[in-house]
């Protein structure tokens, strides 16, 4: 038995052949693309004796380097795709089992319902896995009352749903209440089955009343504010039973509740800043050797994964450098037409997988299992210095002892201390001045690959954790413009890959690194080119491409349409439709001219000191959810993300018709061919936003005024471009 394996790697072979083939005849396509821009750039056309006008010239060509950089360095991550497979059940007794710390973060009840926040409590408690190891802290951002209240009630109500599941163990598959019960069909289960059943979902519909009506009360009448609170540690329910997690002869896992303290004076760090308290809270009470992080809306849907990461995490081969066992998010909220990529396709199904046969895939911010140390490092047989460790760790005796015990132990008792000494020490380690002077969040977590250690990526059929994702246009581009911003910031920051990982990682490995960091860039700089440069072009008679007569024009369009076919290919291959295809490539566009511009712009902002951190909630609801299901964006959005879009597309359909007219009466199709067709690809592509403006009458279209607002924006650019291109 213990000679078996508890997972395993398969490199995807024909995956990666494909992949390389494919770069490579790019590559050759792109070389010589080179050669045709530059030679072309110095060369007077022989026949006609005159150059081509340099600006738009250059533009273009700057604008197609830097989308070939980033596309191959994404096509050298993908060398060595593949996937895994575990086998819990090989897995030691239960008593052999390490401890786990489950993170949970919240920041605002009124945007993240504390009845759902309490679902993904519960799951959490509930999954399969001895209570006594398992340790759940809930993180609230917003120090509210409402939220320590819906967790006693919370731990009330797991005392029945936790046995409720064990018993029925085979029925009961997702062990989040809310998902159960959404998803109950009659016919389930045997007569005693039903029965218990009914009485545990009354007991959940009271749970939901009794959260629902503080909440409104609380509502009116709370004082405690988000940004101006002290700091609380509670640990829920096991007051009257201090010596044992033993309830009612239900064995509970620990839960805490920590809000860190805030301070109007104190710079806001968000979630970062979160886990760096409950790292600390929870190293001096239950200080297992792995931790589980979630955002409050991710439940765990299938209470094995727990099981699953230790399949890595105690295999003896990978064990020792593995720093986390990283899960997809997976969402529960996408429809019929996964207008917003819910599915995050490509990351998840192409890059992770990909990057799982280099060093690993990159931490996300959820649905991972870390191992503590990876994270604190490793003091055990160092001989470091007491003084250096206060030095970095801050002053807390309790916390130093935490770090030099870390035993990756099987330690499953917990700090079971209620004393208020403890209480202090943990108020201390959540207060706004810990941190001041020391280490902490120095250091960028990301870097976990540089300093040596591996990851590996788990994506079992069976969604592990279930979120909620974006439902309408205005949320996903403020979760990429943070996303891009953070990602550029990263990138421009001392620990950029390009500088910082070759001589630590291997370069396939950088390669990865790179694009996630530089890609917010690299696709916005050549999105607004290709968008407008050989557009104005057209209209102005130009011509940016070669004659479609000439072999130079094979060139363009091969990298044109490889490019639409690769991606065509990516998406069938991966489980998506001609559909998902035509979303993703809208998507990309608009993202790129949106989301991705503004994200890179507030992280050099930054970075030249012109702006400050800050940290956008993504809404976890829907705000109409009929235009999703119909298949409809949902345009409601600031006028500043809405009026570039619709400025471009303005600037398109002028352009095309304008440019089309002037090649009826000049008839130069030869020379204009490739523009045509460009602008044919973008019109046809956003035509949503077209049909936005001039079509739809519901409230989710783009309104009059921004359209009129916008038809200027396309002017002003019209006449800047014309001034422009004549040089
Ligand atoms: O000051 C803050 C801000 C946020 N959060 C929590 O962070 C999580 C993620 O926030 P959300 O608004 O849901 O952002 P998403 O875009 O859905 O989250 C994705 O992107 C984040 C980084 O931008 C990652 O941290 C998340 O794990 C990842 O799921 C939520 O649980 C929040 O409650 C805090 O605890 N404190
Ligand atoms: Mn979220």
């Amino acid at each position: 038995m213990d000679s078996l394996p508890l997972q395993r790697f398969h490199v995807h072979k024909s995956a990666a052949m494909v992949n390389i083939l494919y770069s490579l005849a790019r590559s050759i396509a792109i070389a010589s693309l080179i050669y045709y821009r530059v030679s072309s750039l110095f060369m007077t056309d022989q026949l006609t004796n005159d150059k081509p006008p340099l600006i738009p010239s250059l533009l273009i060509f700057a604008a197609e380097l830097v989308f070939f950089f980033i596309w191959h360095v994404k096509m050298l991550s993908w060398c060595r795709p593949g996937y895994r497979t575990v086998f819990p059940e090989r897995l030691p007794n239960d008593e052999k089992l390490p401890g786990i710390d489950v993170f949970i973060f919240t920041a605002d009840p009124n945007r993240e319902p504390t009845v759902d926040v309490m679902n993904t409590v519960i799951s959490a408690m509930a999954m399969d896995y001895p209570p006594e190891k398992l340790h759940v802290y809930l993180s609230d951002d917003a120090g509210s009352n409402i939220t320590p209240y819906g967790m006693r009630e919370a731990w009330l109500f797991a005392r029945s749903w936790l046995p409720f599941c064990k018993k029925y163990g085979n029925i009961v598959k997702t062990r989040c209440p809310k998902a159960f019960f959404s998803s109950l069909e009659s016919g389930y289960g045997d007569d005693e089955f039903i029965q218990e059943m009914k009485k545990i979902k009354a007991k959940y519909e009271e749970f939901k009343e009794r959260v629902n009506e503080y909440y409104a009360k609380e509502k009116s009448t709370s004082t405690r504010t988000a940004k101006d609170h002290p700091a609380t540690i509670e640990v829920i329910g096991d007051k009257s039973a201090t010596n044992s997690a033993v309830v009612n002869q239900v064995k509970m896992p620990l839960l805490v509740y920590v809000a860190r303290e805030k301070r109007p004076a104190h710079p806001q760090t968000f979630k970062a800043g979160a886990t760096n308290v409950l790292l600390r809270v929870s190293a001096v009470k239950s200080n297992s050797p792995y931790i589980l992080m979630l955002d409050c809306d991710m439940y765990c849907n299938d209470p094995a994964s727990a099981r699953r990461a230790m399949c890595f995490h105690l295999d003896p081969k990978i064990s020792p450098n593995l720093a986390f066992v990283q899960f997809p998010q997976r969402f529960h909220t996408i429809g019929k037409y996964d207008l917003y990529d819910g599915h995050m396709r490509n990351p998840h199904k192409v890059n992770y997988p990909s990057w799982d046969g280099l060093r690993g895939p990159l931490l996300s911010g959820t649905g991972f299992y870390i191992k503590r140390k990876a994270l604190m490092g490793n003091f055990k047989d160092q001989g470091i210095h007491l003084s250096e460790l206060k030095r970095d760790f801050g002053a807390s005796n309790e916390f130093i002892k935490s770090l030099l015990d870390h035993d990756n132990g099987h330690g499953s008792s917990y700090n079971e201390d209620s004393s208020d000494a403890l209480q202090q020490e943990m108020q201390l380690l959540a207060s706004t001045t810990y941190e001041k002077n020391t280490k902490w969040g120095g250091e960028a977590r990301f870097m976990l690959h540089c300093k040596g250690w591996v990851s590996v990526y788990c994506n079992p059929q069976t969604a592990q954790f279930l979120g909620s994702s974006p439902t309408n246009l205005n949320s996903l581009m403020i979760q990429w413009t943070r996303w891009s911003c953070g990602m550029l910031d990263f990138g421009l920051s001392r620990f950029s890959p390009l500088v910082y990982g070759p001589r630590r990682i291997s370069i396939l490995m950088t390669c990865a690194y790179t694009y996630v960091s530089l890609f917010p860039i690299c696709f916005c700089v050549p999105y607004w080119c290709f968008a407008t440069i050989p557009q104005l072009s057209f209209l102005s008679g130009i011509s940016l491409f070669p004659k479609v007569s000439s072999y130079a024009f094979i060139i363009f369009a091969f990298l044109f349409l490889s490019h639409l076919f690769g991606h065509l290919t990516e998406v069938l291959v991966t489980g998506g439709s001609i559909q998902t295809w035509i979303y993703e490539q809208r998507l990309t566009m608009i993202k790129s001219i949106t989301s991705l511009f503004y994200g890179s712009l507030e992280a050099i902002m930054k970075k030249i000191g012109l702006r400050e951190a800050n940290f956008a909630l993504t809404n976890k609801g829907f705000d109409s959810e009929q235009l999703y299901q119909m298949g409809l964006y949902d345009f409601r959005t600031s006028n500043m993300l809405l009026v570039p879009l619709v400025s471009l597309t303005i600037l398109n359909v002028i352009c095309f018709l304008g440019g089309l007219a002037r090649v009826i009466v000049a008839g130069n199709w030869e020379d204009m061919f490739g523009q045509l067709c460009l602008s044919f690809y973008i019109l046809v592509t956003s035509y949503p936003i077209i049909e936005g403006m001039l079509v739809r009458k519901d409230e989710g279209r783009i309104p009059p005024s921004v359209a009129l607002v916008s038809t200027w924006y396309a002017l002003i650019f019209l006449v800047i471009g014309q001034v422009i291109l004549m040089y």
